[in-house]
This record gives structure tokens, sequence and C-alpha cells, in this order.
């Protein structure tokens, strides 16, 4: 698989304060990465850190193949767009001068570009209204136009949603979601809001303490947590042997339980346990979700 950014062993150090201990994670190219972890697990740290706004204490990182001592890095960063806690903007001026803005100071040769940026996040009826007067979710979206400023083909968003209404979210993951499917570009999302993210993320990195708990992509999460049917009788024995006479997948959680995987003809399975003097005792839809693995890795305790 090929990566936009691997960090090996990547460490920081705030005094005697390990922000990130040692943290390694890979982001494959095209993924939507969704960044996981409670508040002070270190998610804006590794930000800062690989947008060169911090330098690590040890452990290094590789972004489009270059190493962060190499000095060719400024190459690989030129394809990489951010917004780091808030977003950059000017609130006294227009979205189409903070553009405009951002064009200069990466040294673009003209403007061209800006009114198609304005219409791909949405903001191209703003006219003279100046950014302070925009919501919440109006700044957001100008936050990551000007980080799209320069076509870069990598994009990092630290939380991205915090405090928008729902229409706001809406409207954020629509633009994620076009800007990962229609233009190619990988999208490293930090969040600790997982139902969100689980409508976006195509890869997950859970972080907790500053170490990387566990990288998984969306369809292994999505297999090793199906929805299936638990089923409680009187003998799983018995259950067992129907289910394989009927060629289902299964696992046996006890004498007395077990989770039945795939479609099942309800009526078919109870009648061939009947005769077998089986009796079903209780039966729901058991559904893991990314927010139940997520406690499995990181323990109970949510901070939100
Ligand atoms: N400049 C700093 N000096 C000292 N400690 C810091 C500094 N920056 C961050 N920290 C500490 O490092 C830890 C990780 O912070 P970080 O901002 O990376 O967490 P986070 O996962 O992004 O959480 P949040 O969701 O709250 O932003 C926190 O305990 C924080 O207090």
């Amino acid at each position: 698989m090929e990566y936009c950014l691997t960090t090996r062993a990547l460490k920081k150090q705030y005094g005697h304060f390990t922000a990130l201990g040692g943290l390694t994670m890979h982001v494959p190219k095209g993924s939507i990465y969704g960044f996981v972890g409670k508040n002070g697990a270190g998610k804006t740290t590794l930000i800062r850190l690989i947008c060169g706004l911090q330098e690590p204490t040890s452990g290094t990182y590789t972004l489009y193949g270059r190493e962060n001592t190499s000095r060719e890095l400024i190459k690989s960063r030129r394809r990489m767009g951010a917004v780091v806690e808030t977003p950059s903007i000017y609130l006294d001026m227009t979205a189409e001068d903070n553009l405009k803005e951002q064009y200069r100071i990466l040294g673009l040769p003209s403007f061209k570009g800006i009114a198609d940026l304005l219409r791909l996040v949405g903001l191209e009826h703003t006219g003279k209204k100046k950014a302070r007067n925009f919501s919440l979710g109006m700044r957001q979206r100008l936050g990551i136009a000007v980080a799209l400023a320069g076509d870069p083909d990598f994009l990092v968003l630290d939380e991205p949603v915090n405090g928008l209404d729902p229409q706001g979210i809406i409207e954020i993951r629509e633009l994620i979601l076009k800007l990962n499917r229609e233009h190619q570009i990988t999208v490293l999302i930090s969040s600790h809001i997982l139902d969100e993210l689980s409508r976006l993320a195509t890869h997950y990195g859970f972080i907790d303490n500053g170490q990387m708990l566990k990288e998984i992509s969306a369809e292994e999460l999505e297999n090793a947590f199906r929805k299936c049917i638990r089923l409680e009788v009187t003998d799983t024995r018995i259950l067992s042997r129907v289910l394989d006479s009927m060629g289902q997948e299964y696992s046996v959680l006890s004498d007395t339980e077990a989770d039945i995987y795939g479609q099942i003809s309800i009526t078919e399975l109870t009648m061939a346990l009947v005769q077998e003097n089986c009796i079903i005792k209780a039966m729901h839809e058991h559904d893991e979700s990314l927010e139940s693995y997520y406690v499995s890795l990181v323990g109970g305790e949510r901070d939100e």
C-alpha cells in the first residue's frame, strides 16, 4: 500500500511531559483517515509536528516519500494543506479577499482558481460579507478553502466539526467526501465525534496517551463487528448442529448463547430447533459500532 504520511516512533516532550510517546502511524494515499482519541490524547500535537509548526523530540515522519530531516521536505509540504485548531482566516476580509491573500502568501502567479474554490466550498454567494459575519460552519469552510489554495493532495483537518450545528456538520461532511472522491484528496481528520467519523472514514488510527493503540481500515472494522443476531437457546450444541445443516455462519459464545451472521429464515430455524427439542429463549439484533470498538480499545471512560 502507498502512504502519503508515515510516522516512526515519533516523540514530543513538553518539558517532562510526554505528549507523544513514540507514535507510529500510516495514512494510505486516497484514504479518509480518522484520527481518533479523547481530549489530550496527542492528536493536535501530531498534526502540529507534521505541519512543521513544531519539531519532534525524536523519531521521524515521512511525507510523500521524504523524511522530515530531508532538505527537500518543503516540496512534500507544498502538497499538503491544513486547518489546525481554528481556521487561519482574516475576519475583516471577505472570503474572496482571504483567498487572494493566501494566493499572495503562496506566491501563486494569478488569482485563477479562486472562483472555483469558493464554489467548491459553497461560499460563492458571500460577496462583500466579511468573514467576521460568517457562521462557524462558513468560517470552517473558508478555512478549508484557504488550506486548498495551492492545490494540495493531502488535507489535514483538526476537529473540523467541533462546535458546528447539524447543518454545518452535514456541509463539512459533504465537502470532505467530495474532495476525497472527486478530487482524489487524501484527508486526515482528527476527531472524537465517532458517529460523524464513521460516516466518512475509510481508515482509523486510535490514539491514547500519545500512543497508537490500533490502526484499522473501515472495512476490517466492519468485518470485525458485523451485524448479527444473538440467540439465547437451551442448548447451543443442538443449535450448532442445526446451523451447520443450514450452512449458516455463526459463533458460539456459551452453552446457551450464539451469534448468527448473514441472512437467516427465523421460521425455518425455529421449526428445526423445535424438532430437536431446543427452545429459543431470547433473540435480538446485535450491532457493534465504532463507539464500542473504541471503548474496547481505550476502556470505559470517554472525555467529551
Ligand atoms: N505547548 C505545550 N506545552 C505543554 N503541554 C502541552 C503543550 N501542547 C500540548 N500539551 C499537552 O499535551 C497533551 C496532548 O495535547 P493535544 O493538544 O495534542 O491533545 P489532543 O488529542 O489534540 O486533544 P484535544 O482534543 O483536547 O485538542 C495535552 O495533555 C496537552 O495539555
